[in-house]
C-alpha cells in the first residue's frame, strides 16, 4: 500500500505537481528516473564495493578519516543509546568509516549502513549521502523521501565536509534504521551533524596551515577561542590560501575565497593580525565584515619553520636541557652540534667553537660550562692579551675551571707560543676556545702554532651562520620575547622582511635590529618602518674605515654600530692595515 502510494507520488512529481516534499527530494526523484533510469518498485540490495576497491577508497580518504575520527567518536557518544549510526563517506559516496551499535550490525549491514557501501545517487537512488553530494548542502532524506523501496524505513541526515580549497572532500551522515514519522524529528540530528562537519573542516584547516597565519571567527566572544565558527588561512601577503565552508559563507556569500586579499573581505589588513592574537581580551578583537556586520577574530601566528625538512627527533631530544630549548629551534645542523656539545660538556676534552662573528660561539661556550658542573669560570679575550695577562689569568684559578678563550686567532704569536706550556702546568683548567675561522681541514686560516692548535682542539664544534639556519623564525621570536618580556610582536610584513634578510652580522645583528625596532615602535606592534634598513647595516660592515672615522676610532662604539664585537674590529683593522689619523 505504502509502496503503491510512493510510486504514485513519484509519478506526480515527474508530471510537475508539487507534493509538499523538500525541493531537493523532488529534484533527486526526477534525476533517478530521467537520468539514471531507475524503477521505484524495485528493492535493489545495498551496493557494496569489492575489498580491493574499498582499500583504495580508504587509503585515499586516510587523512580525512584521521581528522574526523575524534569528532565522530564524540558525536557517537552524544547519540549513544538512540540507535543512530554514523557514516563517513568519501566524495564519491563510499562509506570509509563507521560507528554503530554492535547489537544491530547484521541489520545495519543489510540496509547498507556499513563500511564499503556505496551511497552515490546514481546507484542508491535518492538518499542522504547522494543528495548531499549532488547539492553540496546538508540534507535530511527521511523514510519515503528515499527513491528506492528498499530504503523507505531509513532516515538519513547528511552534511558535506569541504577541504580548505573549497572542494567537497567527504560526507558525514547520521542515520536511523527506524525513526518516528515526522521529518522534524531529525532536526536535532541535523544540528549535530552540521556542527561536527564544521569542526572537522576546522581541524583540517588548522593541520594544513601550521606554517601560515590563521584567522578564526565567532559571532560570540565566549566561543571564539574554544569553538570558533569559521576560519581562513593567509599567506604572508594576506591572501587567502585556505578557508572553511562557513568562512566562505560568512565572508563572500559562498563564493570561493582562495586568492582573495583579506583586506578586500574584511575591514583589516594582514598587518593588523597581531592585534587579534589571544593575549588581547576577546571583546576587543572585533572584525568588521563587508556587509556592515561584525564578528570576533582570533589570529594565530605561523608555527612551523620557514623551510620544512625532516628533523632528526632523536638528536633534537638529546640536545635539550642547557642546549636545546635556549639555543636553537628546528635546525638540523644546530641539533647535531648541540647534541655533540651536550655529550662533550661533562668531559675534560679541550674544545674549539668556530663560526662567523655573532653566530653564538660565546653563548654556546657558556652553556657548555653550565652543563659541565665545573665551579670556576674564567674568560680571556685573546685580542690584546699579552703573555703576562695570560700567566696572571691562569694562575688566579683554583679547582676545576672552564677557561674561555675568546677569538684565539687574535692571540699574539708570543702568547700563542707560551699557552701550551701554561695549560700543561694547570691541569684543572679545561680550555674552551672560540674562533672566527673554520678549523675544518682545508679551510684557509691565519696561522696558529700547530702545537697550540693540537692542545686546544680536542674536538671542534662548527656553528652555522644565521643565513644557513632553518630556525630563523624561532630565533626572531625568542630574541624579541627576551627583549620585550613577550610584550612586543611583529606584523607579518615586518616578520617577512626579517626572514628575507641575509644577516651578515648573525645573531648579534638580529639582536641589534630588534633592539632598534622595539625602541622605535610606537605601540606593542613592530611594523616595517620600525626596522632599520638592511642595506645600511651591510654597507656599514663593508665600509669599516668610514665607521671608525665616524666613531673617532673608538673601537667599542664602532663595534656596536657594526653589530660585531671589539676583537672583530681589531682583527679587521689589522687585516685591512688601517691606521687611525694622527
Ligand atoms: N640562542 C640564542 N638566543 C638568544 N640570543 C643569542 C643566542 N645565541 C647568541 N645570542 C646573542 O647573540 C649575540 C652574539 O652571540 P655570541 O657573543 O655568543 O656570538 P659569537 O659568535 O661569540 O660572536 P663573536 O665571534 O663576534 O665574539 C649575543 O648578544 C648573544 O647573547
Amino acid at each position: 500500500m505504502v509502496e503503491r502510494h510512493h510510486v504514485d507520488e513519484i509519478a506526480q512529481v515527474l508530471d510537475g505537481h508539487a507534493t509538499g516534499r523538500d525541493s531537493y527530494v523532488d529534484a533527486s526523484w526526477r534525476r533517478c528516473v530521467e537520468i539514471y533510469g531507475m524503477d521505484p518498485t524495485r528493492r535493489d540490495p545495498a551496493h557494496i564495493v569489492t575489498d580491493a576497491e574499498f582499500r583504495t577508497h580508504r587509503e585515499q580518504a586516510d587523512w580525512m578519516i584521521g581528522a574526523a575520527r575524534s569528532c565522530l567518536q564524540n558525536l557517537f557518544r552524544q547519540v549513544a543509546g538512540q540507535n543512530y549510526v554514523l557514516l563517513l563517506t568519501d566524495a564519491k559516496g563510499v562509506c570509509v568509516d563507521f560507528f554503530g551499535d554492535d547489537l544491530f550490525l547484521d541489520d545495519l549491514r543489510g540496509a547498507g549502513l556499513y563500511l564499503g557501501s556505496n551511497w552515490s545517487e546514481d546507484l542508491a537512488g535518492t538518499c542522504g549521502v547522494g543528495a548531499c553530494i549532488v547539492t553540496g548542502e546538508p540534507v535530511t532524506v527521511h523514510q519515503d523521501d528515499h527513491f528506492g523501496n528498499a530504503h523507505t524505513d531509513l532516515s538519513c541526515t547528511s552534511a558535506p565536509i569541504y577541504d580548505s580549497l573549497g572542494q567537497l572532500a567527504a560526507v558525514l551522515d547520521i542515520s536511523l534504521l527506524r525513526s518516528p514519522s515526522p521529518k522534524s524529528s531529525q532536526n536535532l540530528a541535523m544540528s549535530l551533524v552540521m556542527a561536527a562537519a564544521r569542526r572537522v573542516e576546522m581541524a583540517n584547516l588548522m593541520a594544513a596551515s601550521r606554517g601560515e597565519w590563521v584567522l578564526r571567527f565567532s559571532s560570540s566572544p565566549e566561543f571564539l577561542d574554544v569553538d570558533p565558527e569559521a576560519a581562513v588561512a593567509l599567506d604572508g601577503s594576506g591572501k587567502v590560501i585556505g578557508a572553511t565552508r562557513a568562512a566562505t559563507r560568512m565572508l563572500s556569500g559562498g563564493r570561493n575565497l582562495i586568492g582573495a586579499p583579506i583586506d578586500s573581505l574584511l575591514g583589516l589588513s594582514v598587518d593588523d593580525l597581531p592585534d587579534l592574537m589571544r593575549d588581547r581580551p576577546t571583546e576587543e578583537r572585533v572584525v568588521a565584515l563587508d556587509d556592515g556586520g561584525a564578528v570576533f577574530g582570533h589570529a594565530i601566528a605561523p608555527q612551523a619553520p620557514r623551510r620544512m625538512q625532516k628533523v632528526n627527533h632523536a638528536l633534537q631530544k638529546r640536545a635539550q636541557g642547557w642546549f636545546g630549548g635556549a639555543l636553537a629551534g628546528s635546525d638540523p645542523t644546530m641539533s647535531r652540534v648541540l647534541s655533540q656539545a651536550e655529550r662533550l660538556a661533562s668531559t675534560s676534552v679541550p674544545l674549539v667553537i668556530c663560526g662567523e662573528s655573532g653566530s653564538g660561539k660565546t653563548k654556546l661556550a657558556r652553556a657548555i660550562h653550565m652543563a659541565s658542573r665545573r665551579r670556576g669560570f674564567a674568560v680571556l679575550d685573546c685580542a690584546g692579551a699579552g703573555p703576562e695577562d695570560m700567566r696572571e689569568a691562569l694562575s688566579a684559578q683554583s679547582g676545576p675551571t672552564t677557561l674561555l678563550l675568546l677569538r684565539i686567532e687574535n692571540l699574539s704569536s708570543e702568547t700563542a707560543q707560551l699557552l701550551p706550556g701554561l695549560l700543561d702546568a694547570h691541569p684543572d683548567l679545561r680550555p674552551v676556545a672560540t674562533s672566527g675561522q673554520s678549523l675544518t681541514p682545508g679551510a684557509s686560516r691565519e696561522a696558529l702554532p700547530s702545537e697550540l692548535l693540537f692542545r686546544l682542539s680536542g674536538s671542534v664544534l662548527e656553528l652555522p651562520p644565521l643565513r644557513e639556519r632553518q630556525d630563523l623564525g624561532w630565533l626572531i621570536d625568542r630574541l624579541l620575547s627576551r627583549r620585550s618580556g613577550g610584550e612586543m610582536r611583529l606584523t607579518p610584513s615586518a616578520r617577512a622582511e626579517l626572514m628575507a634578510r641575509d644577516w651578515p652580522g648573525n645573531l648579534r645583528e638580529l639582536g641589534n635590529v630588534l633592539d632598534v625596532a622595539c625602541a622605535l615602535a610606537e605601540s606593542s606592534v613592530i611594523d616595517l618602518p620600525d626596522l632599520p634598513a638592511a642595506s645600511q647595516a651591510r654597507k656599514q660592515e663593508q665600509d669599516l674605515e668610514a665607521v671608525l672615522d665616524a666613531c673617532n676610532w673608538n673601537m667599542a662604539r664602532a663595534a656596536r654600530r657594526l653589530g660585531v664585537n671589539r676583537s672583530t674590529v681589531l682583527r679587521r683593522i689589522r687585516k685591512e692595515r688601517l691606521r687611525a689619523p694622527d
